[in-house]
């Protein structure tokens, strides 16, 4: 959108561009199907979390199915009861004397109805254990696909707004149950009092039937318009997510305020709210004409309902007694419909989000990181045989074919200018991607053929962004995979890269939580964080050592001590370094110049600066200040 020029001269920020997914991977739900479709997607939801709710907790899925049977079979037995307790009410000469006739019968309803009560208390107890244990299942269960899935996916086309979308589903998963527990409750009841209703008069329950009706099915167009909404605006919610992190972390508060970013990302994210929430409000209306038309359909036919009883009793087609089981069978199947018809549309509602989890995770899952079961050792050599690699949606490759031995021992240095494609050889040479073309083999083992897990337990990477994991120190070095029983290879580590000292100045040492964010944390300065990531990478005792930008951050007396460690480890392992700092890159014994994704030079120090190729333009510009 091109920069607009206010009157005032004073130019004015562009509005942040429309953001819509229009991927051909994903059939957009409301524009393909039909009302009749998304409503066969409640069995499916249903199924899914039904299965999902056993998985977890088998004892109280079946507390609430018997429950709800349970309740069921005490409407059945309260309402036969006071249809024998009717005849002697109404027919009885005296009220005492009809009272007293009716008295087992209206014993036998009110037990049935306690116990009906009492099983319906039991159902909730039960789902109120099994529903946070769904929430979580359903969350684990994303979370950790997400945590499997190939490098690749990410670069799918609509596969973050897709994520957005499930995680909103997975919040559902709750809600679905709860309806369906209430659904099911409400259809249990409506058996038991439409029998009853149907043996008085089988008129009354078509009449019933539909009075309730056109409620629900306003219910399910709503549902379907909400939905709509919330699909519209997926993208345009999730980049108002990622930005609403920009703004409040601490992270970035310091270049917010010192370059008076303020305004204009509070402008920006106005915009954003403005867009998600004027589709809702454009939905407003449809609702309202929605509501009015089922709820007066409802009211016509309600009245339909009270007209017809009146009419039997008047015609003598119905006795008074009648007519009074009538009205509490009425009440009570009339309840029953409407929590069906209500829980129903609200399930519907729910399914449709759900379909999106359940979709995501379909897809996630065919996109986990599944290669085969060849499992290496530490590599003592590493070779590339016209390795390439294209990012999808991209012309040119990132990294032309390659072909490169790199072996046990060696410490390399791997430079080039920006988007040379240095990250991406990393990737490959570790097997966090599979190259496009050609191969990587560690030893004897096509990385194409190896389980990623085992190849990635010899890997130590500190890359070009490190994670600042709101974890304690100790778990900042190991990761959490400990090697030994105390703590001695974690202060080694710690040592290696001159954290010792700050670390044993925390309040609680090891045990302190590193996020300032968290209640107790403490905070690290940038260089620390670094050097922190190469002691975790050190910690590993990795066959393969990657570094990639990892002094960028640290003071001089951190970077020589880094070189310094990584020279000493070096024997054991094969060591490589990335790096624009190319005074450090003398302490490696070879050199790799990457230019446009391919190899340009290879070689010592001084061999590339005789040589005056790019390596040696390079190294002049930096001497240059
Ligand atoms: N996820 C991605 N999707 C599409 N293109 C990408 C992706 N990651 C990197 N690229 C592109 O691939 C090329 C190589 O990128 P790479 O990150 O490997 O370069 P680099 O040498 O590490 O750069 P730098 O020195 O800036 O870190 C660049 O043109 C970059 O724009």
């Amino acid at each position: 959108m091109p920069r607009q020029e206010g009157r005032a001269g004073a130019p004015r920020p562009s509005a942040p561009p429309e953001l819509g997914y229009t991927g051909r991977a994903h059939s957009r739900a409301m524009e393909d199907t039909s009302l009749v479709d998304m409503a066969r997607r409640i069995p499916a939801a249903l199924g899914a979390t039904f299965r999902l709710a056993w998985s977890v907790d088998r004892r109280m899925v079946a507390t609430v199915l018997v429950c709800q049977v349970l309740s069921g079979i005490g409407t059945a037995v309260m309402l036969a009861a006071v249809a024998d307790a009717m005849g002697p009410l109404f027919g009885a000469t005296h009220p005492a004397a009809g009272l007293r006739e009716a008295g087992p019968s209206l014993l036998v309803a009110g037990v049935a109805l306690g116990a009906g009560s009492g099983a319906w208390i039991v159902a909730d107890w039960a789902t109120r254990r099994l529903n946070p244990q769904v929430a979580s299942a359903a969350d684990l269960a994303m979370v950790d696909l997400l945590m499997r899935v190939e490098l690749s996916a990410y670069d799918e086309e609509g596969f973050t707004d897709r994520s957005q979308a499930a995680e909103t589903g997975a919040l559902r998963a709750v809600d679905l149950a709860e309806d369906a527990k209430n659904m099911t409750n409400g259809l249990v009841q409506l058996v038991s009092a439409a029998s009853v209703l149907t043996v008085l008069h089988p008129l009354l329950l078509g009449v019933l039937l539909l009075s309730v009706v056109p409620r629900g099915m306003g219910g399910v167009i709503s549902a379907r318009i909400d939905y709509r909404v919330f699909d519209a605006s997926v993208s345009a919610r999730n980049t108002r997510g990622m930005m609403r992190w920009f703004l409040t972390t601490p992270t970035l508060a310091d270049e917010l305020r010192a370059n008076t970013m303020r305004p204009y990302l509070h402008f920006w994210y106005r915009t954003m709210c403005d867009r998600v929430e004027g589709r809702a409000l454009a939905a407003a209306p449809l609702h309202l004409r929605v509501n009015t038309f089922a709820a007066s359909l409802s009211g016509v036919f309600t009245v339909g309902m009270w007209g017809s009883l009146a009419a039997l009793v008047v015609s003598d087609r119905m006795t008074l007694a009648l007519a009074g089981t009538a009205i509490v069978a009425s009440q009570t199947a009339g309840r029953s419909l409407n929590s069906v018809i209500r829980y129903g549309a609200a399930m519907f509602h729910h399914a449709l989000y759900l379909d999106d989890y359940h979709r995501f995770l379909g897809r996630a899952g065919e996109l986990t990181t599944r290669r085969g079961g060849a499992k290496p050792e530490a590599p003592a050599e590493i070779r590339l045989t016209g390795a390439a690699f294209s990012y999808p949606e991209k012309r040119t490759p990132a990294l032309h074919p390659v072909s490169l031995t790199l072996r046990r021992g060696e410490v390399v240095a791997l430079v080039g200018e920006n988007g040379a494609g240095k990250s991406t050889l990393v990737r490959l040479l570790t097997g966090l991607t599979l190259p496009t073309a050609g191969s990587v083999h560690w030893d004897d083992t096509d990385l194409a053929t190896a389980d990623a897990e085992s190849v990635w337990r010899h890997v130590g990477l500190v890359p070009q962004q490190n994670g600042h994991w709101p974890l304690a120190a100790r778990e900042n070095i190991d990761l959490g995979q400990p090697r030994t029983h105390g703590d001695d290879l974690v202060w080694q580590a710690a040592e290696q890269v001159g954290m010792d000292e700050v670390i044993r100045e925390l309040p609680a040492g090891l045990d302190t939580l590193l996020a300032r964010s968290l209640w107790g944390g403490h905070e690290l300065s940038g260089g620390q964080w670094q050097r922190l990531a190469c002691a975790r990478a050190m910690y590993r005792s990795p066959g393969l050592l990657i570094l990639d930008e990892p002094t960028s951050e640290m003071d001089a007396r951190g970077e020589h001590r880094i070189f310094s460690e990584l020279r000493g480890m070096a024997r054991d392992r094969i060591t490589l370094v990335v790096t624009h700092r190319l005074d450090n890159v003398k302490m490696a014994d070879r050199i790799i110049v990457l230019d446009k994704g391919s190899i340009r030079e290879e070689g010592t120090f001084g061999q590339l600066t005789d040589a005056g190729g790019l390596f040696a333009e390079l190294y002049a510009l930096s001497q240059d200040r």
